[in-house]
């Protein structure tokens, strides 16, 4: 497009109203060619590899191409002396090719967020748009070329930041910031830790990178895949419809747990056995664990072969055992390796009195010929990851000779079972032991990994869950966003670069995030009281928003009360969240639902009920526009970490917080 001559305000905002209207059209004629050719893909494709792979590509297409009609098509515009480009969620070209909206993630749209008054990157005015259910309703311009900059004091940024919420999230780029703006567009290639406050927008950093990166790599991306780590089912629901919404539809999000799913989680066990478990020392116990199953060879091998009888040595079998043991693959492949090259070592002698090559199908026979399966199940035998595990926890023998100077006496006797299951299947699993089975099976293959890696809510991993992580992002990179004031587990990171060494990223830069986009200022500084009691070194938040209210109230009856505060919520716009000790929430859910109040649960993020009831230990990453606490000294009282908990609690209002106690408020409060 190019600029046209000045015009009144209205004419100009009709203009723009034509163009989304025309880009509209033009995204539906698009999706409209991509459909026709996705119905008649079969009978173009030469053969049914092809037709499936076209099917496949053309059905993510078309469901890259919807049109969410409440969501604007373009955000911004960017004039460039006499040339000019909206700025959208993905490109739209017209029937000839040419552009009509511009993908965000393109490299002309960077200046959409970077251009400064400063630095204008050649822009000379930038406008964005203002929307309301995807009709445009307003735009404001800046004209970067006079010195004229708004920031963080554009309306329409203002607008977004304190609109109130109702359902899950959505995504941020007609308002990415400048810092967010540069973690977004880093390298593939780089890895990155985000550290920041409550509310600074590291989630919405994390995925809005996915997409970026998506974007700039799709072919290698697409093969490797991307993946998005998050703390619970109820966070990775309320952030599912993001990227689909920014047309990415293939990118796995799963929750740590989803990750290492190899043994059915049966019950839980002692939490000090639970922390031993997830201590990187029993990396190095497995990983002696796995190497013990390695023995010397005790006697040659002879086969009979038709007319022929072949004889390998102990000499050769030494050395063939402890070549690959140096060589430190997987497990699993160094035992296939030793079978390989044992079997190279009767091929030697046959070609030697036959005087021909032996085929393919006698090298196969030979690898499985019973004394050869018998050498390789004595000296390197075939492990399962649970069969190796429940071999350590169900024999102190075994475990005391992998754990000899690695764990004391004392852990070793927390770590062994007292009654051992009978087989690993016959095993009640506990989530700490399938960490130790995933370690386990890394040993003994190589995980597929990812091109990428976004871990949310980082700081609650463990080291062992770390090592998971850093096992499927080897050859890839990772954002890592967290917070350390928020960390909750008992192994809760206390420092980012221990955790970035357990993923395999020791030199990833640590960038931090301060500006809150959440919280109002009353409320960040209030949760900022319970800041030095955290122990950790984190910058505070500073909040970008003014409004907002804080009400912190003794009441007599808190069922009562929380019964009133509700209704009086839901009197104003936006989603209310009732956060509560974990088990209080069925008695105020009963109550709620007594006075005629429809709740709903975290995890359904599509439910109509405005109002949510939320354990305490399940809100983490999540936000609601009011947002009532009940009982803080209970929920500190629920957990060892009790106080961090309270902080990730206090820090979810959008626009209200309101905290009702009959307890007297935490010491720090
Ligand atoms: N640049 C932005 N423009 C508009 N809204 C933003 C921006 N950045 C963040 N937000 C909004 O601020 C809120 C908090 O963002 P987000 O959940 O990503 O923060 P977080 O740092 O992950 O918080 P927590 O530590 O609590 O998990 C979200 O509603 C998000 O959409």
């Amino acid at each position: 497009m190019t600029p046209h001559a000045p015009m009144s305000l209205d004419t100009e905002l009709a203009a723009e109203r034509a163009h989304l209207d025309a880009s509209r059209a033009a995204l539906a004629r698009m999706r409209e060619r991509t459909e026709a050719l996705f119905a008649t893909g079969h009978n173009v494709a030469g053969d049914a590899y092809t037709a499936e792979t076209l099917g496949r590509t053309l059905s993510r297409r078309v469901a890259e191409l919807a049109d969410q009609p409440d969501t604007p098509l373009f955000f911004g515009r960017l004039t460039f002396g006499d040339e000019e480009h909206h700025i959208g969620r993905r490109h739209v070209t017209d029937d000839l090719g040419e552009p009509m909206v511009l993908d965000w993630r393109a490299p002309v749209s960077r200046s959409f967020y970077r251009a400064s008054a400063r630095d204008p990157q050649g822009v000379t005015v930038r406008r964005r748009f203002g929307f309301s259910a995807g009709a445009l309703t307003s735009f404001e311009d800046e004209h970067l070329d006079r010195g004229e900059e708004l920031g963080t004091a554009s309306r329409i940024l203002t607008a977004e930041i304190e609109r109130p919420r109702v359902g899950p999230m959505r995504d941020i780029v007609a308002t990415i910031q400048p810092e967010q703006d540069e973690l977004v567009r880093a390298d593939l290639a780089a890895s990155i830790c985000v550290q920041g406050a409550p509310g600074t927008g590291k989630t919405a950093v994390g995925l809005h990178r996915a997409a970026y990166l998506l974007y700039l790599h799709r072919e290698r991306l697409r093969r490797s895949g991307v993946l998005i780590v998050g703390p619970n089912r109820a966070f990775l629901s309320y952030i599912a419809a993001v990227l689909p919404a920014l047309g990415e539809v293939e990118v796995e999000q799963a929750t740590v747990e989803d990750l290492i799913a190899r043994v059915p989680v049966r019950t839980v066990e002692d939490p000090a056995v639970a922390a031993l478990k997830h201590d990187a020392r029993m990396a190095e116990v497995l990983r002696r664990a796995v190497e013990a199953r390695i023995a010397a060879p005790a006697e040659p091998i002879m086969v009979s072969d038709g007319s022929f009888r072949w004889r390998i040595g102990l000499d050769p079998l030494h050395r063939v055992v402890e070549e690959t043991r140096r060589e430190g693959l997987p497990y699993a492949t160094g035992r296939e390796r030793v079978r390989a090259r044992v079997v190279g070592l009767l091929q030697r002698q046959a070609e030697a009195r036959r005087a021909e090559s032996p085929g393919d199908a006698w090298l196969r026979r030979m690898g499985k010929i019973r004394p050869v399966a018998d050498f390789l199940d004595a000296v390197w035998p075939a492990l399962t990851p649970e069969g190796l595990v429940h071999g350590l926890l169900a024999d102190p023998a075994v475990l005391a000779a992998a754990a000899d100077g690695v764990l004391t006496e004392a852990e070793q006797a927390l770590l062994t079972w007292a009654k051992p299951p009978r087989t690993p299947k016959a095993t009640k699993w506990t989530a700490a032991d399938a960490v130790l089975v995933d370690e386990a099976a890394g040993l003994l293959e190589r995980p597929a990994g990812f091109g990428h890696v976004v871990v949310d809510e980082a700081q609650d991993l463990s080291p062992m869950q770390c090592r998971a992580i850093a096992r499927r992002s080897e050859h890839g990179s990772i954002t890592l966003l967290g917070d350390l004031a928020q960390g909750t587990a008992p192994w809760a990171a206390r420092d980012w670069r221990e955790s970035l060494a357990h993923l395999g990223k020791p030199d990833a830069t640590v960038v931090p995030l301060s500006v809150g986009f959440r919280v109002p200022a009353a409320v960040v500084a209030f949760a900022n009281r319970l800041l030095p009691a955290l122990a950790v070194d984190v910058p505070p938040a500073e909040s970008l928003r003014r409004d907002g209210a804080l009400d912190v109230r003794t009441v007599d009856d808190l069922v009562a009360a929380t019964v009133a505060e509700v209704r009086a919520a839901l009197a104003h716009d936006g989603s209310v969240g009732v956060i509560a000790a974990d088990d209080a929430v069925g008695g105020l859910r009963a109550a709620l639902a007594d006075a005629g109040i429809d709740t709903a649960t975290a995890d359904d993020v599509a439910a109509p009920a405005r109002v949510t009831v939320v354990p305490a230990t399940l809100v983490k990453g999540l936000e609601y526009d009011h947002v009532v606490t009940v009982e803080p000294a209970a929920i500190v009282a629920a957990e060892p970490r009790g106080l961090h908990r309270l902080y990730v609690v206090l820090t979810r209002a959008v626009s209200r917080l309101t905290v009702l106690h009959t307890a007297p408020l935490p010491a720090p409060l």
